[in-house]
């Protein structure tokens, strides 16, 4: 493995800081110029001589164009940063390793080594009587034979009785004589040794029999049983089997990875190595990190991560383990060549169920990130919601729905937030948040998706309300034109954040009727409600220009893709260009990597991330808990209080302006049913079919009084009729929109 040799090029460049023209030394330029060009070109012939033999040779405009022009500057110049920009340009290490800092991974290990040991605990315990002490009893006749027979073969000395036959063979009488001598002294010896220890174990059994007390000769019955049962046992067959099978993970180092990216199919690392270089430099040693191996590399020059991110299969092979192990990743804090190999020691697939952070919290602020699921490095991953929006797409049953549910639930657990829930595939899924929602609906059918489509209305109102408000925020209170903690929580501006969620927005997006509409107003929302804490979560099975508006994929900030068939919705969701920039959700497997997905917009680069998974019980837990805080704050609204459900009003017309519009400063006072037919001619959608007492009635709410008025018909007779004073008018319209302003 080659590391830079960082300590010899520090040294060089202070040798050669502290011997430089500043020192006062004469510099031979000469040789300096020429020093440069032989380290440009090593392999040309740079004495004086033959320079000028090829200047002579060549005429101006006859240059040699193969070689590349040199550009450098002829004066001496300091190459790079100096050494201070270099010492503070450094990276620093963790002085404590972030495993021993991070209070869950300790838990979690020290939490898995209990469990491993109780199981192997538990395992053992539940065949020792019915299995291995069986086993023993059977074994033990066998054992006690073998026994006898080893001691008798010991008294006899019959390991030595090849060795004498041999010497015999070869007539090798005098050492042969040596090695029967041997054998008679040692079988005197042992023939003794053997008949002492025979009576004193005869001793001991009569004693056994018949002197010993009942527990004692059922211990030693035992012990003599377990013991003989014990070297009974056949070479082959142990007498436990293992209580778990480890799958041994080979260790990654610097050679299986220099040969893996060798036989990926890069040109220049396979090159390289078929010259027996390594075609890859490793900057930092190949370490452990999480469950699995990291190994920092420098791929060749004009090989980017991209490169390798497309070979991911082929890498997989090569280095022999499952495609779900291996995630080649950028280094966001250096440059397109470095890769980050993590090589995991299991399937990310198999990693289970992800347990989320705040499965347990009593609460949280959402203008904190939201925590989401693990990389496959085991990273904590989260997303942000506040100034966000987030689509979610994938192919069906990938886990869509799940991811939603994380989101929802986080911005549940901050009694602040306003939800508006809307899940088009009718399953109840989200059910359990209905309980904390001020709108909610769950159906497929036109009035589910009507209902969907009117929240997007009114939102849109909302947002163009919120405009205004924030608009009239004293400076000091909101410099940035946006929502902020402080201000969510002064109710009396009622500028809390609102998530509103979309699953299965392909439904209401690709409706006949409400489709186009719904997404104008969710492209006019996620444009402007993101810094007026309007949020929008949509999630979506058919990522395709017309169940996705193109204004939403393109506007939108947070993007999560899991498992998509093709290169079209996979940039859909993710971006222009993520497939060629090798982000690809189309590696994910179906329904084995259900959870999996590429998280973009949450941090410098696109991440892989494993979701946290709440199962209904556990999302029914959360939204208890968030029912509570919400009726603890006061914060529950709308349906949750089983309040009527908003629906915006049809065109909505300005009453008192139209009726001004139609009555001129000339006319002091005019007939209702006057008004009615100049009504009914300026938006007959809305006052067509209107009568003089329409207008009375319609007047009547906003103070406005109807009075006996005198005039003349159309045929010309003198008549008094209900009517209104035009300056009562205007000074209504005057009173409400100095009031507006107030508000
Ligand atoms: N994070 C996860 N971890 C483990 N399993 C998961 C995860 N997310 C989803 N799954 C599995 O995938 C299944 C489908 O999930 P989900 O209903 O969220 O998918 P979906 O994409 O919303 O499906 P559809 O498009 O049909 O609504 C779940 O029942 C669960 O078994």
């Amino acid at each position: 493995m080659k590391h830079p040799d960082d300590e010899n090029e520090l040294f060089n460049r202070l040798e050669a800081e502290m011997t430089a023209p500043d020192s006062g030394d004469v510099v031979d330029l000469n040789k300096a110029r020429a020093a440069r060009a032989e380290s440009a070109d090593p392999t040309s012939d740079q004495s004086p001589d033959s320079r000028a033999a090829e200047s002579a040779d060549r005429s101006e405009g006859e240059l040699d164009d193969s070689r590349p022009t040199l550009v450098d500057s002829s004066t001496p110049t300091e190459s790079g940063p100096g050494l201070l920009d270099r010492i503070k340009g450094a990276k620093r290490l963790d002085v404590i390793p972030p495993w021993m800092k991070s209070g869950a991974e300790f838990k979690e290990a020290a939490g898995w080594i209990a469990g491993h040991v109780g199981h192997t605990a538990a395992f053992h315990g539940l065949r020792v009587p019915f299995l291995y002490a069986p086993k023993l009893v059977w074994r033990s006749p066998r054992g006690a034979l073998n026994t006898l027979n080893k001691l008798g073969r010991w008294a006899v000395d019959a390991e030595g009785e090849p060795l004498r036959q041999a010497e015999a063979r070869r007539e090798n009488s005098e050492i042969y004589l040596k090695l029967s001598r041997q054998r008679d002294r040692r079988v005197r010896l042992r023939v003794l040794v053997t008949l002492l220890g025979a009576l004193i174990t005869l001793a001991g059994i009569l004693y056994l029999v018949y002197g010993a007390d009942p527990v004692t000769q059922f211990i030693a019955t035992v012990v003599a049983v377990l013991t003989f049962g014990w070297l009974g046992a056949p070479a082959d067959a142990p007498l436990a089997t293992r209580a778990v099978i480890k799958t041994e993970v080979q260790k990654l180092t610097s050679d299986i990875v220099v040969k893996a990216m060798a036989s990926i199919g890069i040109a220049q690392i396979a090159s390289a190595v078929a010259k027996g270089q390594d075609g890859v430099k490793f900057p930092s040693p190949v370490t452990r990190e999480g469950p699995g191996w990291r190994a920092d590399i420098d791929l060749p020059l004009g090989v980017t991560v991209a490169d390798v991110v497309d070979r991911r299969a082929r890498l997989a092979s090569a280095l022999r383990r499952p495609l779900g192990c291996v995630w080649p990743d950028a280094d966001p804090n250096e440059h397109e060549g470095r890769l980050i190999l993590w090589v995991g020691d299991r399937d990310l697939s198999k990693t289970g169920i992800v347990k989320w952070q705040l499965a347990g919290a009593r609460r949280h602020d959402i203008f904190k990130r939201i925590p989401f699921g693990l990389d496959p490095r085991g990273r904590a991953q989260s997303v942000p919601l506040i100034q966000h929006n987030v689509l979610i797409g994938s192919q069906p049953g990938q886990g869509k729905t799940a991811s939603v549910r994380v989101l929802a639930c986080g911005a549940a657990l901050d009694p602040s937030v306003e939800l508006w829930l809307h899940e088009n595939k009718g399953t109840g899924d989200l059910d359990s948040l209905s309980c904390v929602s001020h709108r909610f609906v769950s159906g497929i059918d036109d009035e589910s998706i009507k209902y969907a489509a009117d929240s997007l209305k009114l939102l849109r109102e909302e947002v163009m309300r919120r405009a205004a408000a924030i608009k009239k925020l004293p400076r000091d209170l909101c410099p940035d034109k946006r929502i902020t903690r402080e201000i969510a929580n002064k109710r009396s501006l009622k500028l809390w954040p609102l998530l509103a969620v979309f699953d299965e927005c392909q439904n209401l997006f690709a409706h006949p009727e409400y489709g186009k509409k719904a997404g104008e107003d969710a492209e006019f929302i996620i444009k402007l409600g993101r810094a007026l804490g309007v949020i929008l979560v949509l999630a979506t099975q058919r990522p395709d220009k017309d169940s996705l508006p193109t204004g939403i994929s393109g506007n939108v900030s947070i993007r999560f893709c899991l498992r998509v068939a093709g290169q079209v919705e996979n940039d859909m969701i993710l971006g222009t260009s993520a497939y060629k920039n090798g982000v690809r959700a189309t590696a994910f497997r179906p329904e084995i990597d259900a959870g999996n997905g590429y998280l973009g917009g949450a941090g410098p680069l696109p991440v892989v991330v494993r979701t946290a998974y709440l199962d209904d019980n556990a999302t029914h837990a959360i939204a208890q808990r968030a029912l509570a805080l919400r009726k603890a704050e006061g914060t529950l609204s709308g349906f949750a209080l089983g309040e009527e459900s908003e629906t915006p009003a049809g065109p909505t017309y300005d009453l008192l302006a139209d009726v001004a519009a139609v009555v001129p400063v000339s006319e002091e006072r005019v007939w209702n049913e006057r008004i009615a037919a100049r009504l009914a001619e300026l938006r007959p959608e809305v006052y067509g079919g209107w009568k003089g007492e329409n207008v009375t009635s319609a007047l009547k709410p906003h103070g406005i009084k109807t009075t006996g008025v005198a005039g003349t018909t159309d045929d010309g007779d003198r008549t008094t009729r209900r009517g209104i004073v035009r300056a009562d008018l205007m000074k209504t319209i005057a009173e409400r929109d100095e009031n507006r302003g107030v508000a």
